[in-house]
Order: C-alpha cells, then structure tokens, then sequence
C-alpha cells in the first residue's frame, strides 16, 4: 500500500491514495498508521478515493476521506482539504486551479497553484451558542462555532503556551453530542491571534484549519463585531495561516507540504 505524508503548518496526515475505492480503511488501520512509534505517524488520515467510487457528491471528482488519529471519523479537516490538495496536483490528479473537492460537510472550494499556499472556501461558519470548557481545574467561557465539524473557541488572557493541554478539556456533552474541538485563543495585535487546540479524535495537535476558522469568528465577535468579518492572522504552534471572514463564507489560506513517500507494510502492525 502506497502512502504520501504531508502537513500544514505541521498538523500532519498520512495520505492514502485509493483512487477506486478498494481499501478496507478500518479505525484499527488508522490508528496503526498514525502511531508515532509502531506506525508512521499522524494526526489523521486523508483517502484519496474518486466520489464516484465513495458514493459522494460527483459534482467533485474527489472526496477526502478524512480521519482521526483514533480512528473515528470527522466531516471536514481545513488543513486536511489543503494538504489533499496539494497531493492531487502533485500526483497528475489535478491541474492547479479552482476545482471542488467532496467533503463529509459538502463540496469545498480549492484554490491551488502549481507551488506554494494552498486556499480554501471553508463555507459559512455557523454559530453554535456559548459554552464551558474545563481545563486544569479551571472554566473556560467560549463560543460555538461549526464549519463543518463542531469547535469550541474560547479566548483566554494569558500566553496560550502556558496553558496545559495534556489531557483532553471538559465540555458540556449535551451541547456537544458528537465531542468538540476545543480551542484557546488570545489576541496579540488588529485581527492577529494565536491559538492552541486539543483535537476531538486526535488529541493537542500543532494546527487545525477548522479551528483557526473557528477561533477568528469567536475573535471577531469579541471584538465587537456585529458580523463576524475581516481577514484575520492566526498564530498556531506550527505556524501562520490567515482567515478571512466576508459574510457570507470564510477562507483559509496556509502552507501545505508534502514530505515522504513510500510503502506501507500492514504486516508490521504488532498483535496485542
Ligand atoms: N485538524 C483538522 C480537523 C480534524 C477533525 C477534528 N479532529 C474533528 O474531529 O472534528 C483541521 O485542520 O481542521
């Protein structure tokens, strides 16, 4: 089995090309796959599989097949939709350009050149409502937020470095039904935050493309905004992307690079 390994701003993903649909893609496998030590390493999965063959919108050629480091399965990951996107055109799947990929949340705009940042129209944010995370001991105030998948971004007053992300944040379950994204932001100048996040699925990660989306909608409500709006720097431990919020959808621009290539040997997975 062929793989490809890439990331943005370091929220990394094991990319899986299977064009016709063929692969028996089992949480265990993708656990595996993203063990850091037995495996090869990852936040998540990304499936390269034809619509078509997936029995998704064929209105996209290609359907990302997007999942967790644990095995489950989300509806959309922005850092996962650019690296994806990268890997077509870098494979001859592709042409650089402006073309639809199908998503578990619906068909997302791309917009890739033959090099360089990958852009992505992340839909229309939807607001969720306010709520609590519990971190450490302490209650956290934060806003719903969808884009696609569920987040929870809640600003904070101090260093988001200091903050301890080593076990998963508390969230009120019956507003969060499928778990939540948690993410903690502060802002450090005009429309430029930086943010830590602790992944449903895949625990603290180094970026989220849906949480960055996230967290300039909850900024930008901070800030007064009647409407979330305006094109926002968000400083992640990986790296920078950049949101933009017009009204009626979001943007996510950021790096996206691919790093290795090789063969999978699904005989080296340990027997417990
Ligand atoms: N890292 C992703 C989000 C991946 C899915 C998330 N963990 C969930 O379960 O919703 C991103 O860049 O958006």
């Amino acid at each position: 089995m062929r793989f490809v390994k890439g990331h943005g701003t370091e929220n990394d993903f094991v990319i899986l090309p299977d064009p016709d649909g063929g692969l028996d893609l089992t949480p265990e496998l993708v656990a595996w796959l993203c063990d850091r030590r037995a495996g090869i390493g990852g936040d998540g999965v990304l499936r390269v599989v034809r619509s078509k063959a997936a029995g998704q919108d064929e209105a996209a050629e290609w359907f990302m097949d997007y999942r967790n480091a644990d095995g489950s399965i989300a509806e959309m990951c922005g850092n996962g939709i650019r690296v994806f996107a990268r890997y077509l055109v870098d494979a001859g799947l592709a042409e650089p350009g402006e073309w639809d990929v199908a998503t578990r949340a619906g068909l997302r705009g791309i917009s890739v050149g033959a090099a360089g940042d990958v852009r992505v129209d992340m839909g229309a944010p939807v607001l969720l409502g306010t709520g609590e995370a519990e971190l450490a001991g302490r209650t956290f105030a934060g806003q719903g937020v969808s884009t696609g998948n569920p987040h929870l971004a809640c600003p904070v007053d101090e260093p988001v470095a200091g903050l301890d992300l080593s076990r998963a944040p508390g969230f009120d379950a019956a507003m969060f039904p499928e778990g939540v994204n948690v993410e903690f932001f502060r802002f450090l100048g005009d429309r430029h935050v930086e943010m830590r996040v602790f992944e449903r699925g895949s625990g603290e990660t180094r970026s989220c493309g849906t949480g960055t989306v996230a967290v300039a909608v909850a900024a930008s409500l901070a800030s007064g905004d009647a409407v979330p709006a305006g094109e926002w720097t968000v400083d992640v431990p990986g790296g920078r992307v950049t949101v933009t919020l017009d009204g009626s959808t979001s943007y996510l621009s950021g790096p996206a690079v691919l790093v290795a290539e090789g063969d999978i040997r699904p005989g080296g997975r340990r027997s417990r």
